[in-house]
């Protein structure tokens, strides 16, 4: 088995609309992290790379298999876990109704060794307490924990997480980051995300998408680095269009130009990604 993914040429347009256009990438084994603005395209990769939708034109191999082939996409469907943005819980199943039913459709045939693979996963997202309780009695975050659940089941190679960590409480997410960094160790993650904090402490690649096309692939001290010698901290707003917010301690962080009384500061994941960010703006304008 290759555990890799390599997607060669990758084209997808809705109507006139075109959101993928000759994408090329590979991802390995370990934690890989999708950051890009709201609409540019990261699910429908995401969507195609689970084999839910199919690119218009364009190769892929998953774990040496070919998803156009429908033999091998069969195969390659017990090998992804994917937690789609909307995971489509049944509000009147059980959390372990739930994942139950995942395994069968995961083609688990043995009622034992599903219940064992069932609390298995529960315990991976600690809602072993929420394993009789119904889906519609679950918090939030408990749905998306359940939903990252989900996508475990079958101990599969190739993990595609869709924002897993909306909703999460700081002790959850630890826990997540936890957990995945463990998977990374042998697996295939990739997950898509707006929170560059967990880019930063998960993460060893990072892939930023914008309209469609990979804009930066590295890893997040150097996507932080994109901003390097353009983060400062100043007591006064700054005027023109820099991107900056007030801190904690009442002064202005800005990426870009130097204000006048600019005290230079380290950048971070976030500073790199926000200059990226806006120089692809600048080239387009
Ligand atoms: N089924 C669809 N039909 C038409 N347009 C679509 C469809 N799905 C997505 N789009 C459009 O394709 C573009 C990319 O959407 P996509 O959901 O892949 O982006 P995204 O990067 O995941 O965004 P977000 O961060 O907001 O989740 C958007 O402009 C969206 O409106």
């Amino acid at each position: 088995m290759t555990m890799a993914v390599d997607v060669r040429a990758l084209s997808k347009r809705y109507g006139q609309k075109r959101v993928m256009d000759g994408l090329d990438l590979e991802v390995r084994p370990g934690v890989t992290g999708l950051l890009g603005p709201n609409g540019a395209g990261k699910t429908t990769l995401l969507r195609c790379l689970a084999t839910v939708l199919a690119p218009d034109s364009g190769e892929m191999r998953i774990i040496g298999l070919n998803p156009a082939d429908g033999a091998q996409r069969t195969e390659l469907r017990r090998q992804i876990g994917y937690l789609p943005q909307d995971p489509g819980l049944y509000a009147h199943f059980t959390s372990a109704q739930m994942l139950d039913y995942i395994a069968i459709l995961k083609e688990m045939t043995n009622r034992r060794q599903r219940a064992e693979e069932v609390r298995r996963v529960l315990t991976e997202v600690d809602l072993t307490a929420q394993s009789n309780v119904k889906i519609r009695k679950l918090s939030g975050g408990m749905r998306q924990r359940l939903g990252i659940a989900a996508a475990l089941v079958g101990d599969p190679g190739f993990i595609i997480l869709d924002e897993p960590t909306v909703g999460l409480d700081p002790e959850q997410r630890m826990r997540f980051r936890t957990l995945l960094s463990r998977l990374g160790e042998t697996k295939i993650v990739l997950l898509s995300t707006h929170q560059t904090e967990d880019v930063a402490a998960l993460c060893e690649r990072v892939i930023v998408y914008r309209a469609g096309q990979v804009i930066f692939d590295g890893d997040p001290t150097g996507l932080a680095w994109q901003a390097g010698g353009k983060v400062w901290s100043t007591a006064e707003r700054p005027v023109g269009d820099e991107v900056y917010w007030r801190t904690t301690e009442g002064r202005y962080r800005v990426v870009g130009a130097r204000p006048h009384d600019g005290e230079a500061v380290e950048p971070t994941v976030e500073d790199g990604y926000l200059r990226l960010l806006a120089e692809a703006e600048e080239e387009v304008a």
